[in-house]
């Protein structure tokens, strides 16, 4: 068969092993398809500033912005991100081509001590997630927790180097490169309730990309079940205004008709939280991630999200 341009799918990525698992995923189901596949790999400021707490560096879409500028100019036609890492809005001129099927959501507490338990007096543990710093404080107020960035190589080689006595991570990305050996425990997702998207792949691309195309790549890549829950996960991250730098969380389950959806906020120090349960029909899902935060915010998250601003802005 005689190669036609169409049939070249341009990827861009990040260069993080987790980003390039995620690509190679994408593009193996696109070859089972018989598309051509090309792999743009780009730095992004995530993957830069390592010295800095993600909720300091501030702007939206640290891990996003240089890939979607590659959308935009044409040099791809679709971007791989982590869908817990895509902003909750995209740009005017981008949209989500396709989620795909979901891993496991939980987080999972890693240590290279195989009998460490977080109920243990006076330990150190990593994290970089507000949303897992402030469970911890929750429901382990003893533990003392620690700032521990960089990609999943980094944060164990914090954690080898003895930096902490464990440190906490999703499971998708423990499991898809292989470090499912070091999981100490998996946390149930009704008390460590995932970030909204946690264990997703999102794929992106510039909402002028041709009809044909875009309808291909979402025929091959899109889990129906999955975009159903982010639907509604994205719209509670959006109405909540959150960004990854606030402690909120959500999470989305289908149970035969009706999509459920469990969603909060918790305050830093982990003393308040804030959480609700709503169902709907799967074509409102949307409405319903919407409706929970605003029943969040109504409830007293609204104060909670302005307690976090106003320290955020005095720092
Ligand atoms: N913010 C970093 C990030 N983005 C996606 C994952 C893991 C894979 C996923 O949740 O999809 C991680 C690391 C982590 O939270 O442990």
């Amino acid at each position: 068969m005689s190669e036609q341009p169409g049939n070249i799918i341009r990827i861009a990525t990040r260069g993080s092993r987790l980003a390039l698992w995620q690509t190679h995923h994408v593009a193996e189901k696109l070859r089972a398809a018989n598309f051509t596949v090309e792999i743009e790999i780009i730095q992004t400021k995530g993957d830069l500033v390592l010295d800095r707490s993600l909720d300091k560096i501030g702007a939206k879409g640290v891990f996003t912005e240089e890939l979607e500028e590659s959308l935009r100019n044409g040099v791809v036609d679709i971007a791989v991100h982590s869908a817990k890492d895509l902003q909750s809005t995209l740009p005017d001129d981008l949209e989500i081509l396709a989620f795909m099927e979901r891993e496991k959501v939980n987080d999972v507490v890693i240590s290279f001590d195989s009998t460490f338990t977080l109920d243990r007096e006076q330990i150190v543990v990593g994290t970089s997630s507000t949303r897992r710093r402030a469970l911890l404080k929750r429901y382990y107020p003893e533990i003392i927790t620690a700032e521990c960035r960089g990609n999943l190589q980094t944060r164990l080689q914090k954690l080898k180097d003895g930096q902490y006595d464990a440190i906490l991570l999703a499971y998708a990305g423990v499991f898809r490169m292989q470090y499912s050996h070091l999981i100490t425990e998996i946390l149930p997702e009704d008390k460590f309730v995932p970030a909204a998207g946690q264990g997703s792949i999102a794929i992106e691309c510039a909402k002028n990309l041709p009809l044909a195309k875009k309808l291909a790549l979402r025929n091959c890549l899109d889990h129906e079940v999955t975009h159903i829950c982010l639907t509604a996960e994205r719209a509670f991250l959006r109405t909540m205004e959150g960004g990854c730098s606030i402690p909120s969380f959500a999470l989305a389950t289908l149970h035969g008709a009706h999509v459920e959806i469990t969603g909060g906020i918790v305050s830093l120090d982990g003393q308040q939280m804030i959480t609700d349960t709503l169902q709907a029909a799967p074509h409102e899902a949307d409405a319903l991630g919407v409706r929970l935060a605003e029943n969040i915010l109504a409830m007293g998250g609204d104060q909670i999200l302005n307690f976090i601003k106003a320290e955020r802005s005095s720092i």
